[in-house]
């Protein structure tokens, strides 16, 4: 089974259609097709030029299989059937969606929250293999990850070398850090960027660790290739054609659902792959996840499987390459480069120069409210009287072509802890989950608006939606969650905890965002579960 596009409107069908046949009298498909890196400009060239491998992996991928089967062996024998997967954005996003969709288990290690990941490190510590998944090598939260587990292996008595396997690019940082340790190393094909990486190591490796069938996606990307050099039944250019040309014409708000489909989770995949690919030089595609279509007029809405405006059927492994030459695609007709992420470095260079002073700047709350504190400056500059007010001015202030952006830097576990009876049916539990998940603040403000209301998991996000709301039309308005930490963890060799350094990548990216002269609002929760609970009641009161 391939792969198909197909539109559930004429006006969009129409569009699409004009741009593929611009692009095909362009020879873009076939040239696409073939690795062509001229294909988005003179200054996108050197980048493309050692970013199209993605192209080739549906075959070049199976040279890793030898070598994954011996991992995946050594794991069963050693019975560890823990797997943890250490690594941000492109490194563990591919793995969370592959594992889902194939029902195996798989932690993802993707945060700084001191709690979630205590939760993870004691969890069956004796049984787990952590896979440290870095393509630079250089990303602070997967390097913290690293040293935390080393630790925590060796007080437990293991060697981390029987335990820790490494993905990363060759020449990097972290491969020479892997051989001086003696963990396994897989390369990667380093002509790949982060977020196309879904089918090189760092897709393949923890997702077969956790018992995925890994040829399988091989083999449906391979059904899907033959089609992309073609000029009609292209469902990369038809799909990239339709969000490149609805874009310029205004719908640059994707609406992404997947009720329907079999494939679990492809939504938060695609919100990467679109959002740092596109998001920048002032333009971009806005992905919004989680979310009701609403009646925008700047919203598309794309079905994984299921009925949209576009609707995207097929399996996996042809998805993710179909999305990905779709996303080229849609970056030409853009004029963007759509392999770099100029603005990720900004916030993270802002964390950097935090971390080095004794105190974190947090500032003054202009407001307490219970258990949420309000720092930063709201729009109209008055101090607000209570939260409700704070959350309706933030509303208030979204503009008319913008999006209101919740990021949350806390436990995404933590809901699940919440207190329910003992004879509570699954539809309580649910209930019980969503009154303490802070991500229910995003339906609750989207009933209030028009417009979209996007939300994210700190720090994960800086990896995706962050380079868009920096680098992508100044039309944003932002609304930081972070919480006190009960029981830090200390990061080996640092001169900081997870909780701290946490909380400078909040004020980091705030920064990033006030800079910008963008509405930019941090709430901090004093008491994590009354706090959330709070500002959910807030968000009820107008
Ligand atoms: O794999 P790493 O080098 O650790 O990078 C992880 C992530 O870091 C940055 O945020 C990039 O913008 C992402 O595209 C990348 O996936």
């Amino acid at each position: 089974m391939s792969v198909s596009v197909t539109f559930g409107e004429d006006r969009l069908a129409e569009q699409a259609a004009e741009a593929a046949a611009r692009l095909v009298s362009e020879g873009v498909p076939e040239a696409l097709s073939n690795g062509d890196p001229t294909l988005w400009g003179p200054d996108a060239e050197p980048e493309a030029a050692i970013r199209l491998g993605w192209l080739d992996l549906p075959q070049s991928s199976r040279r890793l299989l030898p070598q994954i089967g011996e991992l995946v062996e050594r794991a069963r024998e050693r019975g560890l059937d823990h797997v943890v997967l250490a690594g941000m954005g492109g490194s563990s996003l591919a793995p969370e969606v592959i594992t889902t969709t194939a029902d195996v288990p798989l932690t993802v290690l993707d945060t700084t929250d001191p709690g979630q990941v205590l939760r993870a490190l004691r969890d069956r510590l004796d049984r787990t293999v952590l896979v440290v998944a870095s393509k630079s090598g250089g990303t602070v939260e997967t390097d913290s990850h690293r040293r935390v587990y080393e630790r925590a292996f060796r007080e437990a008595g293991i060697d981390p070398a029987e335990r820790i396997v490494v993905v990363t690019d060759p020449g990097s940082p972290l491969e020479r850090t892997a051989v001086e340790a003696g963990y396994p190393v897989v390369l990667a094909d380093p002509n790949v960027g982060g977020r196309y990486s879904a089918l090189t190591a760092f897709g393949l490796v923890p997702s077969a660790l956790a018992g995925a069938d890994v040829e399988r996606l091989l083999d449906e990307a391979a059904e899907v290739r033959p089609l992309l050099a073609r000029a009609e039944g292209n469902p990369g250019l038809d799909l990239g054609a339709a969000l490149g040309a609805a874009a310029l014409a205004g719908r640059d708000k994707l609406v992404i659902e997947d009720g329907l489909s079999e494939i679990n989770g492809l939504p938060d995949w695609i919100e990467q792959l679109i959002a740092e690919s596109t998001g920048k030089s002032g333009r971009g595609i806005l992905p919004v996840v989680g979310a009701e279509p609403g009646d925008a007029p700047d919203e598309l809405l794309a079905g994984i499987d299921s009925d949209g405006v576009l609707t995207v059927s097929g399996p996996l492994g042809g998805q993710f390459l179909v999305w990905e030459y779709a996303t080229a695609i849609a970056g030409r007709l853009l004029g963007i480069d759509p392999f770099n992420q100029p603005n990720v470095a900004e916030s993270k260079e802002n964390t950097g120069r935090l971390l080095d002073r004794e105190e974190l700047p947090t500032g003054t709350p202009i407001l307490v409210d219970g258990p949420v504190e309000v720092y930063g400056e709201l729009p109209g500059g008055e101090v607000p009287k209570d939260l409700p007010e704070v959350l309706t001015r933030l509303l208030e202030a979204i503009p008319e072509d913008g999006y209101l952006a919740i990021m949350a830097y806390l436990d995404r576990e933590a809901a699940f802890d919440a207190p329910h009876a003992e004879d509570a049916s699954f539809e309580e539990m649910t209930d019980a989950w969503s009154a303490a998940d802070p991500a229910t603040l995003r339906g609750r403000l989207a009933v209030r608006t028009e417009r979209p209301v996007t939300f994210g998991w700190g720090p994960r996000f800086l990896h995706s939606t962050g380079q868009y709301h920096k680098g992508g039309p100044q039309n944003g308005v932002f609304l930081q969650i972070t919480g006190a930490v009960d029981e830090d963890v200390e990061v080996p060799g640092k001169p900081y905890t997870l909780g701290r350094l946490q909380l400078a990548q909040a004020l980091g990216d705030q920064d990033a965002l006030a800079g910008r002269g963008r509405p930019a609002v941090r709430l901090h929760l004093t008491d994590r579960t009354a706090g959330v609970a709070r500002l959910l009641e807030a968000a009820r009161e107008a």
